[in-house]
């Protein structure tokens, strides 16, 4: 019965929590010819999303957007009433980190327990959040306690991760592959029938605590890695060279492709999904304990970076007015989760005179990177956006008290004149 309404697409989707996840997925299923209705719990974007306006920045969203809402296929709303008896829900809450980086699964069971007095029996619950492995299946024993359904029998349930990249989701959402991990066959196989609906890349099924671990697994190898190319920094540091040459050198290796050193690791995902992988394991694990702290050190080798162009021109730090280039958590987003940008900044707060920031994507920053650098002694680049890399830093030294750079980000390839230099991994200066 739902498989033969997956393929007519009349099946009506529920789609919990219209974020960076959720509210592309709702888009895309609604373009795909499904009606799709967005539970969203903050009612000032559920009515920004009904007037055909994203919340968030993302290309395409907004044309894409417009198109599903005036098709009358998706609408948002913050009442459970107007999600009951779905064919599909799928929950894209976020999940993250307490601060004892343990997970806060507050959203996901409160999203839960809301699909669980919404839905009937028979219905597909598809859980897209990154969770802790073997969370899928403990979220749907939460469904049988609330509803006495059986899992798997009377109703399905599959965890389908996204891999989309910020920025290009729209591209991803339909040419990445998938995993579609059941806590029972048939259920993957009714979810990988749904997405491919407008899916085009490869598809695979597996069970729900496979799809958890491949997810977290990912963003995990991605961490470790940049982590090892932050420590290729430090050592760069050490013997004067610049590492971002010997990095492009050594990946012309036919099987090398080490990542790229930074101020910081940031965003939602791979600062919380390594802690995620490991939390229910019993015993420890160094390597990838390891590479958080190391990824978690960068602001701070940042700031050792400014305080010795500091001291080069005498500059206490107590009279030095520091201006951040960039504080979301990477180039061409507004997305400040867990940006180290703040991490820099909480670090250099107390010791110097002031701090300024700008970042033409985040609200509440200089209006102009002029006005931000008049008079200033510092300018330390903590994010990659694109229109940083066209700057003037001449016609924007001739504004400034003094001329430091710091380069976190590897913006600058040669220093400008007149400026003491520093580049994260530029050991040659
Ligand atoms: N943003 C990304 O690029 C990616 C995110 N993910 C994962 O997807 C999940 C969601 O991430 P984002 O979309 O970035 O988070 P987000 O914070 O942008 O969106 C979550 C939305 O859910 C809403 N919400 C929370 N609890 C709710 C409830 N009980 N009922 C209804 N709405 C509720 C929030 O108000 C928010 O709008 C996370 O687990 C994340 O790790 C995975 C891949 C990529
Ligand atoms: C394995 C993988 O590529 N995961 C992706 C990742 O995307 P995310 O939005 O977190 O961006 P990202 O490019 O990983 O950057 C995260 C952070 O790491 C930094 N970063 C990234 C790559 C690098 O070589 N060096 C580096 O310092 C970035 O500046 C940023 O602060 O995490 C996403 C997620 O799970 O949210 C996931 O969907 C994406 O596919």
């Amino acid at each position: 019965m739902l498989e033969k309404m997956i393929e007519e697409r009349t099946a009506e989707i529920a789609v919990i929590g219209l974020g960076y996840i959720g509210l592309p997925t709702a888009i895309m299923f609604a373009n795909a010819g499904f009606r799709v209705i967005g539970y969203e719990i903050r009612e000032k974007v559920v009515e920004k999303i009904n007037s055909g306006k994203a919340h968030i920045i993302e290309p395409e969203i907004d044309e894409l957007l417009r198109k599903a809402i005036e098709s009358g296929n998706l609408k948002a709303t913050s009442n459970p009433e107007e999600i009951r008896e779905k064919d599909v829900y799928i929950i894209c809450v976020q999940t993250p980190l307490k601060e004892d980086k343990t997970p806060n699964l507050s959203y996901l069971e409160s999203a839960v327990e809301t699909v669980a007095k919404a839905m009937k029996k028979g219905s597909l619950i598809i859980i897209e959040s990154t969770v802790p492995p073997l969370t899928t299946v403990k979220m749907a024993e939460l469904i049988e306690a609330i509803t006495g359904l059986k899992p798997g029998e009377d109703f399905y349930m599959v965890h389908a991760p996204e891999r989309v990249m910020p920025g290009r989701i729209f591209k991803e959402l339909i040419y990445n592959s998938r995993i579609f991990g059941g806590i029972t066959p048939e259920s993957a196989e009714l979810a990988e029938k749904l997405y491919r609906s407008f899916v085009k890349g490869q598809t695979f099924k597996t069970n729900s605590t496979v799809s958890e671990v491949v997810k977290l697994m990912e963003n995990t190898f991605r961490d470790v890695n940049i982590a090892l190319a932050n420590e290729f920094a430090f050592l760069a540091h050490q013997y004067g060279i610049n590492v971002f040459e010997a990095i492009e050198l050594a990946n012309t290796h036919p099987r090398v492709k080490i990542h790229v050193p930074g101020i910081g690791v940031g965003g939602h995902c791979l600062p919380k999904d390594p802690h995620l992988l490991v939390w229910p394991a019993k015993e420890d694990f160094g390597l990838i304990k390891l590479a958080r702290e190391i990824n978690d050190s960068m602001p701070l080798f940042t700031k050792d970076l400014l305080f010795e162009a500091l001291r080069t021109i005498n500059l206490p730090p107590e009279e030095a007015v520091v201006v951040i280039l960039g504080l979301a958590y990477k180039g061409n987003s507004d997305d400040t989760r867990n940006s180290p940008a703040f991490a820099f900044m909480d670090a250099i707060n107390e010791e110097v005179k002031e701090v300024r920031t700008y970042d033409p994507f985040v609200k509440g920053t200089h209006e102009s990177i002029e006005d931000a650098v008049k008079g200033a002694d510092a300018i330390v680049i903590a994010t990659d956006h694109t229109a940083f890399k066209s700057l003037d830093w001449e016609e924007l030294g001739k504004l400034m008290r003094n001329r430091i750079l710091i380069d976190g980000r590897h913006i600058v390839e040669d220093p400008p004149k007149g400026f003491i230099f520093k580049g994260l991994g530029r050991g040659e200066y």
